[in-house]
This record gives structure tokens, sequence and C-alpha cells, in this order.
């Protein structure tokens, strides 16, 4: 276990992180993050560096073999979970769509128990379908006739129904023309400025000048050493 000092501020932490294959081999090891209410954090590194590995571990989706993860400086119990799952969101890079309209999708997740609360915050949402050009209209689309992009806003609005204090964010514009890339990154800049709860991400990006546009923190793997992004003049 680490030495150092639990990190009392921190929403999540991620303490030596290691993960290995069922043989052995590490494919990451001792990768340490702090995420703070409000942190912008991106990744960045070349392929099979272990940067989904590191994220999955931190939305908990998959066992760790060393360190540790924190919630809010405790240990999560497997009773927290669902509650977990509704503050610390994951996107992955092709989400799967329920049937039905983009209504049907954003208001999916409320129905659970956990998330019921939260069902004042779709009105948000919908507000921040104004930034991608879309019409009202647009919430009685089917899904199945959206285009891959519209998709993934979809997706990402979806997510963000959830109110989520972190969204961990897996290459999710790796397959979006420039357009609808400057969409999504404009609705999560939204999203920052207007949530009342100072929200945070980890985004996982090949592209630099999106991390340098999105993020100020630039974890760089294989390494996970962190710096924070130069303003620009
Ligand atoms: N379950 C597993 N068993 C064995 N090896 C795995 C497993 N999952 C991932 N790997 C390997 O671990 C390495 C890191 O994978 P990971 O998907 O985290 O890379 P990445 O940095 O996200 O790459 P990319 O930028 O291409 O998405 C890769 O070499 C991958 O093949």
């Amino acid at each position: 276990m680490s030495e150092e000092p639990i990190d009392p501020d921190s929403i999540l932490e991620a303490r030596q992180i290691g993960r290995q294959t069922a043989a052995g081999q590490w494919l990451i090891r001792d990768i340490s993050l702090a995420v703070h209410p409000g942190d912008r954090i991106a990744i960045v590194g070349p392929t099979g560096s272990g940067k989904t590995l590191f994220l999955r571990s931190l939305a908990m989706l998959d066992d760790i073999q060393e360190g540790e993860l924190l919630f809010h400086g405790n240990p999560l119990k497997d009773k927290e979970l669902p509650e977990f799952r509704s503050q610390v969101v994951y996107l992955q890079q092709r989400p799967v769509l329920i049937e039905g309209t983009v209504e049907d999708n954003l208001k999916f997740a409320l129905q659970f128990q956990v998330n019921q609360h939260k069902s004042h915050d779709i009105a948000a949402v919908i507000s921040l379908l104004s930034t991608f050009d879309r019409p009202e209209s647009f919430l009685q689309r089917q899904s199945s006739a959206l285009s891959g992009g519209e998709g993934q806003i979809v997706a990402l609005l979806r997510a963000l129904s959830l109110s989520p204090q972190i969204l961990l964010l897996d290459e999710p514009t790796s397959g979006l023309d420039p357009g609808t890339t400057k969409q999504f990154e404009a609705i999560i800049l939204k999203w920052l400025s207007t949530s009342d709860q100072s929200p945070a991400f980890v985004w996982i990006t090949h592209d630099h000048s999106q991390a340098d546009h999105v993020a100020r923190q630039i974890m760089t793997f294989p390494e996970g050493t962190i710096s924070p992004v130069q303003e620009s003049p």
C-alpha cells in the first residue's frame, strides 16, 4: 500500500494502481491520480500504453491487482457501488443506445432508484442540445436513425443527465468529424461552466491540441506523469 498521505480533497484517488495479465505480466504499474472537484485532466500516450486499462480501473469496471482506489478518501464498499456508478460515469468509445427515442435514452438512467433525485437535471441537459445545433424535436428522433456522431453526442448527454461528479471519457471523439468534435467539446465545457457542483473529467485523447484545449492537466502514459497545461499567451 502507498505510504503517501491520503488526499482529503479528492473525489476519487487512484493510489499506485497495477494491472496484470492472467499470466502475471504487468500491463500498468504504480500509476496514481487524484481527481478533485473541477479538475480537467487529459490522458495522452502511445497506443497500447495502458490508458484504457487505467481509466477502466478508475471506473471500477475491472479488478486491480495492486494499489487501491479511494472514493472521498475511503475504499468503496460493495453496497456503495450503485451510488459510485451514478457519480463516476464512464463513457466508452462506442456507447450503446437503447431502442426508442433520444428522450427515452436521456431519461433511461434516471429510472433507477439511486438516480431518482436527479430527475430535475434533465431540463439542463436538454438545454445543452442547443450547443449541438439541434431543435427540441431532435428528442423525438429514433436512436436507430441517428448517425454515429449524433449517437455519440446523445450518449454524452445521457451521461450528463446523471449530473456525475466525474466523467471518464475514453477517446470519445475518435470517430467524429471535426465539426462534431468541436460540438462535443463545447457541450462538455458548457456543462462544466453551468453545473453548480464543480464536476471533473478525465479524458483520454490522441489529439494533443484537443488535450491542450479542454484540459488543465495532462497525464502522460506509460509513466503516468502529470503536468499542467501551459496557458497560451
Ligand atoms: N485483458 C487483457 N489481457 C492481456 N492484455 C491486455 C488486456 N487488456 C489490455 N491488454 C493489453 O494491455 C495494453 C494496454 O492496453 P490499453 O487498451 O489500455 O492501451 P491504450 O493506451 O488505451 O491504447 P489505445 O490508445 O490504442 O486505445 C495493450 O497492449 C493491450 O493489448
